[in-house]
Formats: structure tokens, sequence, C-alpha cells
């Protein structure tokens, strides 16, 4: 999809990666972009910003508290009797803290299928006639296509996210709606996620975060976010999953299930020991994208980057 002259929603736009994709968006030729996040100071200049710098009534803001339903629909409603339309949905609501888990599950789960849902009322090719279909992005985390052992809740609510993103983004219900939904995976992308005050977003503190192993030397930055999301909804397959790792973007391609029920996998006879092979060997950095295709099997390309030549494994 062209971005010239859509309309988007930003949920979660106040700063860092949500910020940064709205302005993307508008550079990219966006008409106007909503941005939704809690009443507070950092969204209130947000919007100040982008209407100072690319033209008043650019940015519009709707702020509340996006863990009551009401909201959503109050979201699309407003954004429908202003412009007539929403093309553009960037789901970037989150909440990383283990330590209150039910609230985290409730904001990384129920608030992206929530407003995913919506969309199918509000954005679907009925009502959006005149453009091209409509897009939902919906952000997971790269760990959630392996493994976060110090945060295995917050873990499992973006590999939710990424689950969900497949099965709803299928063409089953593409045909039907004319929506896309794709999910967008980054790896780490702030400084803050380094910080020793994580620990207390953690279960147990005594886990530990386990930091040193993640062997990041510079987080990524909130900018390649947004240039990703430009990406995805210019060319963005609907149910396709993203990985944005060190500022290269991948395609990520999930084996069928029917992979298992091929020979060289042992077939486990029920209720006898297990016949176990060693687990493969967890990648070393996190920005070797072929060693990350041989543990998480997966077969990834690099779209933008150093290294432009297509790397695809088995
Ligand atoms: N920061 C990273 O290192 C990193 C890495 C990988 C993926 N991500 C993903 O990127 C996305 C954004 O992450 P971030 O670190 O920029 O987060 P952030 O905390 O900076 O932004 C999230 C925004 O959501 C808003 N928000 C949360 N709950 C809300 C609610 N109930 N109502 C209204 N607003 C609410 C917050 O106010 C905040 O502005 C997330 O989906 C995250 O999983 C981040
Ligand atoms: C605060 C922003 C939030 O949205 C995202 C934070 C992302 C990560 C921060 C940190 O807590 C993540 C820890 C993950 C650890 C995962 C595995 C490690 O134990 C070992 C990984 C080794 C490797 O495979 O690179």
């Amino acid at each position: 999809m062209d971005p010239t002259c859509k309309v988007a929603i930003v949920l979660g736009a106040a700063k860092g990666s949500g910020f940064r994709a709205a302005e993307e968006l508008l550079k990219a030729g966006v008409v106007r972009v909503v941005l939704a996040d809690f009443p507070c100071p950092e969204c209130y200049n947000a919007t100040e910003k982008l209407c100072d710098k690319y033209g008043s009534e650019k940015a519009v803001l709707i702020a509340g508290d996006f863990h009551d339903p009401k909201m959503y629909m109050n979201l699309f409603e407003e954004s429908i009797a202003r412009f007539q339309k929403v093309d553009i949905l960037f789901n970037n609501l989150d909440n990383y803290n283990d330590n209150s888990w039910v609230e985290e599950v409730n904001c990384n789960i129920k608030n992206t299928v929530r407003s995913t849902l919506l969309t199918h009322y509000f954005m679907n090719k009925k009502r959006n006639k005149d453009s091209r279909g409509s897009v939902v992005i919906n952000c997971a985390i790269s760990y959630s296509l392996d493994t976060m052992p110090p945060m295995p809740i917050y873990c499992s609510t973006k590999s939710a996210i990424i689950g969900f993103s497949r099965s709803i983004g299928d063409v089953m219900h593409y045909e039907r709606t004319g929506v896309r939904v794709v999910a967008l995976c980054p790896g780490i992308t702030k400084e803050e996620a380094f910080s020793s005050s994580e620990y207390s977003v953690q279960l147990e503190n005594s886990w530990g975060l386990d930091m040193e192993k993640l062997n990041v030397k510079e987080p990524q930055s909130d900018s390649s976010i947004a240039r990703a999301v430009v990406h995805l909804v210019r060319y963005a397959p609907s149910g396709s999953v993203w990985v944005l790792d060190n500022d290269n973007l991948f395609y990520a391609e999930i084996p069928h299930r029917s992979l298992y029920n091929k020979r060289g996998n042992f077939v486990q006879p029920i209720c006898k020991p297990p016949v176990l092979v060693p687990r493969p060997q967890r990648r070393r950095s996190s920005s070797d994208a072929r060693s990350y295709v041989c543990v998480s099997k997966l077969h990834l390309y690099r779209v933008k980057g150093k290294n432009k030549k297509r790397s695809s494994r088995k």
C-alpha cells in the first residue's frame, strides 16, 4: 500500500518507537496521524511537535487509558468522524512487567486482539472503498520467536501476538475483510532495556536478567522500527512475520508443522522414554543472521542493511 493520503493510528505514540513511527508515516505521505496514549506531557508534546513540523492538524491526539475497551470504540469512531476513514493501525502499546503479569497479559494480548478485531469493522474493504485495503502492524519482539527465560510471561504475551497475527492475517480473513495483519518483532531497541532498574520487572528478582548473554553491543534505534513500519505498510503480505535485528529487517518464514513428520525426525513412541536429540546451540551474536537461521529454523533474508545478499537456509 502506498502510504500517500492514508490515515494512520499509532497506539502508544507518546514517545520512542511509536512517536518515531508516527513521524515516519507522515514523511511517507500519510495525510493524518492519530496519536493514542495515556494523557501525559509527552503525548501533548509529541502532537505539537508533529504539527509544527508537518503542518497544523496533521497529527491529532486521542488520549486515555487504552485498557478500557470503550477507548477503542472512541478511537475509531472519532478518527472516522474527523477523517472519514482509517487505513493503517500500528499497535505499539507495551507493558513490560512480569511482576504484575495480569496487567501485562491484559495490555499486550487483550488490547492487541481487541483493536485488531475492531479493524474488521472499522477498516474493512466495504468501508474503505476508495483504498486498496488497510493494514494492521502488531508489535512483538524478536525473542518471542525464541525464548526469554528472564521474562517468561512477557515473552508469552509477545508470542501470542505472533500466533494471533498469523492466524487473523490468514487469507481466509484477508479475503473477507481486506485488512492485512502483520507482526513486527524488533530486537533490543533502546538503552533503558539494559539498565539495572529493569530487575524490578521480573517475577523473581533472583533470576537475574542474564543481560550479558544478550550480547548486544548497541541497541538499534527507534527510527529503525519506524522505517520498518513504513516498509511493512508498503509491502508486507497479510499474516507475515518480520524480525528487526541490529537495524536489519528480515522476513521470517516459520516452518509448517507438517515438517516434523519428515524422515530424519524421530517418531516418539507414546508411553516409552523419549528419543532425545541434543538441543541446538544458542546463537552467540544477535546480529549474526546466519546462526539465527540455524537455531530458530527460520528462513530469513535481509531486506535492508549492510549485507544485501539473500541468506536462506533450512
Ligand atoms: N524497547 C525495546 O527494546 C523493544 C524491543 C523489542 C520490541 N519492542 C516493542 O516495541 C513496542 C514499543 O516498545 P517501547 O519500548 O517503545 O515501549 P514504550 O513503553 O516506550 O511505549 C509504549 C507506549 O504505550 C503506552 N501505553 C501502555 N499502556 C497504555 C495504556 N493502557 N493506555 C495508553 N497508553 C499506554 C505507554 O504510555 C508508552 O508510551 C512494544 O510492543 C515492544 O514490545 C521494544
Ligand atoms: C523495555 C522494552 C521492552 O519492550 C523490551 C525489552 C526487551 C528485552 C530486554 C531484556 O529484558 C530481555 C531479556 C531477554 C533474554 C533472553 C535470553 C537470554 O537469557 C539469552 C539470550 C542469548 C541469545 O540468544 O542472544
